[in-house]
């Protein structure tokens, strides 16, 4: 059988599980999107649309839609999971025997605690000896959806899985990269939806074009210390799943996660801000996750210090932004945050 003729399967019909399921059926590759609500499913069926978390966009007639995770699983090859982080893994224990021996591909941006762990780690907790990979990249759901040109980034120590997806999944619109560098790639989707809050509230703030393109980058070198420092390849956050994704959350008013921050920047509470969204915005909880972490590792981690002070420590904005501005002036490069050192030599140490 072809790559292209291979079963494939979307866990998860929100705008990026219907996305995804929706050109990989464009390319004719066999395709059954997974969802747990039967009434959505079949509405999806009868109108030819996600109504929900895509409104507009015409769902190709060759997906099939169902709620029966049997039918949806059978025979399958590759599954993409697209299952918010905070349901990843309860939906993996429920499906794992229906999961075995399939390539598992995880989408999903978010970092699960306790443990600190990816969800491509849950996977391999959850359905142990499955062929894993991640995808992840500057990939607007909407944007995708409507055929804008774009790419994204495949990444597994399983080079003929990569070749797999990059065979199903590529497209006109739709270009694939590899990468072998999973925990680098996932760890820089999770991370990268904490700045896009900061972004989005700076944008509220009305903030002019010197300080986003300040916030981004000292974003970049943030993120790209405490990664590194954690056992990614820094050349990977030089790529689309790093630079690449935080440029796109950081300025589209499109990603939920600036959304949040907007709302937050015009005074609606957390809790407001999240609710009037309806989507999940991964990088509140990511905030929470990676402020403990950073402080556990030792991490200089300002921005997300002063993002989490403003929103889960009630301190007032102003005085966060004048502590980060008055604070030590450093070199704008440090090579150092940039060497590689392997997580795993710590523990052995
Ligand atoms: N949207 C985007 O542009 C992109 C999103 N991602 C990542 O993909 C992941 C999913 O995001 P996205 O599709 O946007 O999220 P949405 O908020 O659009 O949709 C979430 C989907 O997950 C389903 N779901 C929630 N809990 C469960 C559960 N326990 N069992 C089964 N299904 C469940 C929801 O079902 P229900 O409606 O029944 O609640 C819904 O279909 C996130 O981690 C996100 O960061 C990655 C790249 C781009
Ligand atoms: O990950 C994304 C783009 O690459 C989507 O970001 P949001 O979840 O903030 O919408």
């Amino acid at each position: 059988m072809s790559d292209l003729k291979v079963p494939v399967t979307v866990l998860g019909g929100g705008s990026f599980g219907t996305t995804l399921a929706n050109l990989l059926a464009g390319n004719d590759v066999p395709t059954r999107l997974w969802l747990r609500d039967e009434e959505q499913a079949a509405s999806m069926r009868a109108k030819g649309e996600n109504a929900r978390y895509l409104p507009g966009v015409r769902l190709d007639p060759r997906l099939v839609i169902t709620s029966d995770a049997e039918v949806a699983l059978k025979d399958a090859q590759l599954v993409f999971l697209a299952i918010p982080s905070g349901a990843f893994r309860s939906v993996l224990q429920q499906l794992a025997p229906l999961l075995s021996g399939k390539g598992l591909i995880s989408t999903t941006k978010g970092i699960e605690q306790p443990g600190f762990l990816m969800m491509s780690q849950i996977v391999e907790q959850e359905v142990p000896g499955a062929p894993v990979a991640v995808l992840s990249g500057p990939n607007l759901a909407r944007e995708m959806a409507a055929g804008a040109l774009t790419a994204t980034v495949i990444a597994s120590d399983d080079p003929q899985l990569n070749a797999r997806v990059q065979a199903v999944l590529g497209c006109p619109s739709l270009r694939v990269y590899a990468s072998a560098d999973r925990y680098g790639v996932e760890l820089g989707g999770a991370l990268k939806n904490v700045y896009a809050i900061i972004s989005g509230m700076a944008a509220a703030m009305g903030v002019g074009e010197n300080t986003r393109s300040m916030l981004i980058t000292r974003a970049l070198a943030e993120m790209t210390r405490f990664a590194v420092h954690m056992g990614a390849n820094p050349m990977t956050f030089l790529g689309l799943a790093g630079v690449g994704d935080l440029i796109v959350t950081c300025t589209s008013s499109m990603s939920r996660n600036y959304q949040v921050g907007y709302a937050l920047g015009q005074g609606h509470s957390l809790e407001e801000s999240v609710a009037r969204l309806g989507q999940v915005a991964e990088g509140v909880n990511t905030l929470r996750v990676l402020r403990q972490k950073s402080e556990e590792e030792g991490v200089y981690m300002p921005l997300v210090a002063g993002l989490h002070a403003i929103i889960f420590e009630q301190q007032p904005l102003q005085e966060v932004i004048g502590r980060l501005m008055s604070a030590e002036q450093k070199h704008d490069v440090e090579f150092s945050a940039f060497m590689p050192r392997r997580a795993t030599d710590k523990e052995q140490q």
